[in-house]
């Protein structure tokens, strides 16, 4: 599925947050944000996922026209995986999981077996199969962010929006998220904060700096240490790291 967010602005009080940015998705690409923080990436998100309403532009998902569509329709396609995943009621992990079949349902339709079944396929791909009858509130951050991707897998999305998805995870659980997201092959568009992971997921990036996009292209080619250097306000130097052949960066202040 492709996403087409043309043109957003989004303003707070005086403040123009998001100046005119437009981000595309290809049908199964896998595309970053990147940026210092505050520069815009999460409200850019919430102005695709209809977390808040932008002053101006449009957003389609092929031609499903996604800023005058209802929330079900669009999260029949559309997943989200945030950045805070606080709750204030508590239910086990296959409750939560199972609410990702919601906007597949009609009003008052109870679950059916193949929702468990989707469910537990969602568990078994992010690990959690054991925490299945655990409370959410109970759960660590990382643990609460895998039951949030499971929730977002069992919506079964053509395209998937993470923010800082890999907040909260150690190594590990921070390289098999984003591989777990990659080899289901849909449109993902995410924000992201290491560059390391970015080189090594996204097949395409933007770079944000207040509120507008201030490169995009192939990693390699948006990542080069003036850029970084301009972005971040740091000092970078970019090499091939001789493990992996991908870029990799070294900073300074
Ligand atoms: N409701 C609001 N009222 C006023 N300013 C806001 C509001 N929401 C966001 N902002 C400001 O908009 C700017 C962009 O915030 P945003 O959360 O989109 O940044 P970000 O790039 O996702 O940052 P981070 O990497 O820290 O998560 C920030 O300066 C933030 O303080």
């Amino acid at each position: 599925m492709d996403l087409t967010a043309e043109k957003l602005q989004v303003k707070r009080g005086r403040k123009e947050i998001i100046k005119n940015m437009s981000v595309f998705v290809k049908d199964k690409q896998f595309v970053g944000l990147v940026g210092p923080n505050g520069c815009g990436k999460s409200t850019l998100l919430k102005s695709i996922y209809k977390s808040l309403v932008p002053q101006n532009g449009s957003v389609f998902l092929d031609d499903l026209n996604v800023l005058k569509s209802s929330a079900k329709k669009v999260s029949r396609h559309l997943g989200v995986v945030g950045q805070f995943n606080e709750m204030n009621f508590d239910l086990t992990v296959e409750q939560m999981v199972l609410l990702g079949r919601t906007p597949h349902k009609k009003l008052l339709e109870s679950d059916q077996p193949d929702d468990y079944k989707i469910v537990e396929e969602a568990l078994r791909k992010t690990q959690l199969l054991e925490y299945k009858t655990r409370s959410y509130l109970s759960l660590s951050g990382g643990e609460k962010q895998r039951v949030i991707l499971a929730r977002a897998i069992a919506q079964q999305p053509d395209l998937m929006i993470l923010d800082e998805p890999t907040n909260h995870l150690d190594i590990r659980h921070q390289i098999e998220i984003l591989s777990c997201v990659k080899q289901f092959g849909i449109s993902v568009l995410a924000a992201l904060h290491d560059l390391d992971l970015a080189v090594a997921y996204c097949d395409y990036l933007y770079a944000v700096k207040g509120g507008e996009v201030y490169a995009h292209g192939k990693p390699e080619e948006v990542l080069t240490s003036e850029l970084i250097e301009e972005l971040y306000e740091i000092k970078c130097q970019t090499y091939v790291n001789p493990v992996t052949n991908r870029l990799g960066f070294a900073y300074e202040l």
